[in-house]
């Protein structure tokens, strides 16, 4: 099978720092996959330019065989990629509803009018938001902000789902919710890179990982091997660990 996401040779540069050096992998349509490593490895760089928030310095993103390399995000867009954020930033004076039916705009077939409206009320739903869309987004509890953050993605109606930590800092009940949801899309054949370090969300939800440690990639493969893989023990933990 065809890949459907193609990073080849990723190269980022901030100033003195390499964030990113020479990273390839790709990801199969249906497939989730894990893309790990410690703080600072340069993970949230590659979704960056990945979206095309970052431009890269090197290398290319290749979305269903087309390059997408040098697209600002609104183009990435239209090409089926979407992304969560890290930290949720709602637009704090729209509604919930109005948050998520800013993303339908950007959607690979942008809709106005009821058929926007239907997609928006069919995302809440899905993420557990029925009829809320008429909420203040401020008084949104934590978890229904991810919940939110989530719908305004999947209603730019993408076939690749970037999820960078999505997942943290939910409760030990919230985070089984959270895989549920991510899991419920995996069953729907959504693609999804998915950052996470939450061991747990990523034994239950990835097939194949890959891990970044100071810009490089160090380890891929299927998850059980590459989380006993001793360069990868080093690399999270320390000499000491390996
Ligand atoms: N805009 C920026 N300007 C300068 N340095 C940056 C910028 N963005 C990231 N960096 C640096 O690049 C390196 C990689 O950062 P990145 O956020 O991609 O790591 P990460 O693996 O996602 O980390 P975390 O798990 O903590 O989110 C870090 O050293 C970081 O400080």
């Amino acid at each position: 099978m065809s890949a459907q996401l193609e990073i080849s040779n990723l190269h980022k540069r901030f100033g003195g720092l390499v964030a990113v050096k020479s990273v390839s992998f790709d990801l199969k349509p249906g497939e989730v996959v894990g893309l790990l490593g410690p703080n600072g490895s340069g993970k949230t760089t590659v979704m960056n330019m990945i979206s095309g928030a970052l431009p890269c310095d090197g290398g290319s993103v290749r979305v269903g065989g087309k390059d997408v390399t040098a697209l600002k995000p609104h183009k990435v867009s239209k090409h089926g990629v979407a992304r969560t954020f890290q930290l949720v930033r709602p637009l704090p004076t729209l509604t919930v509803g109005e948050n998520v039916l800013l993303s339908v705009a950007y959607s690979r077939k942008p809709k106005w009018g009821r058929a926007a409206q239907a997609i928006v009320d069919e995302k809440l739903e899905f993420v557990g938001l029925a009829g809320r869309g008429d909420e203040k987004v401020t008084n949104l509890n934590y978890i229904d902000q991810k919940r939110m953050e989530m719908a305004r993605a999947l209603a730019a109606e993408p076939e690749i789902l970037l999820l960078d930590e999505w997942l943290a800092g939910l409760n030990p009940s919230e985070l089984r919710i959270g895989i549920d949801l991510v899991q419920h899309l995996q069953g729907q054949g959504m693609t999804i890179l998915l950052v996470e370090h939450i061991m747990e969300a990523v034994r239950a939800l990835c097939s194949r990982c890959i891990v970044m440690s100071a810009g490089e990639k160090i380890a891929e493969g299927p998850s059980a091997e590459v989380l006993q893989d001793p360069v990868v023990i080093k690399a999270y933990l320390g000499d000491d660990h390996a």
